[in-house]
């Protein structure tokens, strides 16, 4: 079951997000099949990237790819940056109204001169597959049903997978983005975790961090989270997924890197996610499988059982 933690001699043992992914995309897949013979059609993801946010390319890309061989319908929109809010709105009105649309994603971050909660709550709640409207947002600090966030679902899962039971453990969550930071601490606050969520103003990160049994990094800051932070055998999710140059590759040439200096943090913690190959593969999985689930809701059937038991 956890054949994709892999220890390391004197060393963190490295979460491989990529395999552990692999065992969630073929649930998505199975369930979609289910789906596909019940609808008479595949599921179908639709997503809406605005502009060139270096992060959100890489996104664009493997959900692409992932999607078609879950055996799902793939849709991209891809828009100028500066696009208007208005024609933007108007856009996700059409994908809501497209009844063979099951799941709408709508990239961040917008444009400056684009108020994203506007387009974002104008995101069918039935087809909100990011978990990112108001109406989702509300159900998870509620504790009711709904869509969850996909990367803090991904984060928790694995945790679990590492840790087990999570009730206790202490977790600072660093970023209190409502993509990201806020719905992960309430995710791991179900999960009866003491959670602490850390931002800019936060004074002594590095103290807080000494006392927590995980540490989730999500800032947007290469290497920012460093090796003498982290308490000794805790677990470390970095979700940040940072474009840098990398000439040692070659003229012109880049790589990502997390926001936790990666080398460092792996000489004290117990576990690691690397980036990439982390959270990032499992923030694809959880987007399948809630596509799927969206689409089961939607059509008025149970969640497929293959998806159930995750
Ligand atoms: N792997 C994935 O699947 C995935 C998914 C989503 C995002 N990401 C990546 O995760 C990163 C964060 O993205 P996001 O959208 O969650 O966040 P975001 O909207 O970019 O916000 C960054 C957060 O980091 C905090 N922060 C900034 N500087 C800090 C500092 N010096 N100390 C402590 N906190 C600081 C900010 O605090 P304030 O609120 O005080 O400004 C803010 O809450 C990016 O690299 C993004 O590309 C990865
Ligand atoms: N609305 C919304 N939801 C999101 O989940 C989201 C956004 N917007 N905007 C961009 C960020 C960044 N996200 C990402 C970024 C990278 C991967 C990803 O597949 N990472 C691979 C990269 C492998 C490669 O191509 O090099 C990894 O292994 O980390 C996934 C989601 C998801 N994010």
């Amino acid at each position: 079951m956890t054949d994709f933690i892999k220890p390391v001699e004197g060393r963190a043992a490295v979460i491989d997000g990529k395999a552990a992914a692999a065992t969630i995309d073929a649930a998505a897949k199975a369930g979609a099949g289910e789906l596909a013979a019940a609808l008479g059609r595949p599921p179908c993801l639709a997503v809406v990237l605005v502009g060139e946010d270096p992060a959100s390319q890489v996104y664009v890309r493997n959900k692409i790819k992932r999607t078609e061989a879950a055996g799902m319908r793939s849709i991209e929109h891809l828009e100028p940056a500066d696009i208007s809010e208005a024609d933007l709105v108007a856009l996700v009105n059409a994908l809501n109204a497209d009844d063979g649309v099951d799941g709408i994603l709508v990239q961040m971050p917008l444009p400056d001169h684009i108020d994203s909660r506007r387009v974002i709550d104008a995101i069918d709640p039935a087809k909100d597959v990011d978990g990112l409207t108001a109406e989702s947002a509300g159900r998870l600090m509620l504790g009711a049903p709904g869509l969850r966030p996909c990367t803090p679902s991904g984060c928790v899962w694995l945790a679990r997978k590492a840790l087990g039971d999570l009730s206790g453990r202490s977790v600072v969550v660093i970023g209190r983005s409502i993509l990201v930071g806020k719905p992960a601490a309430m995710l791991f606050l179900e999960q009866n975790c003491t959670v602490t969520m850390a931002h800019s103003r936060t004074r002594d990160l590095p103290a807080l961090c000494a006392g927590a049994d995980i540490v989730l990094a999500a800032v947007g800051r290469p290497e920012m989270v460093r090796g003498d932070w982290i308490k000794p055998g805790a677990l470390v999710l970095d979700v940040g997924i940072n474009r840098i140059d990398a000439p040692e590759k070659g003229e012109g040439k880049t790589r990502l890197i997390g926001d936790v200096a990666y080398d460092e943090a792996a000489e004290r913690a117990a576990f690691i996610t690397p980036v990439p190959g982390g959270v990032g593969p499992m923030t694809i999985a959880m987007l399948l499988a809630n596509a799927v689930r969206a689409a089961a809701l939607r059509a008025g059937l149970d969640e497929p059982a293959a998806l159930a038991a995750l």
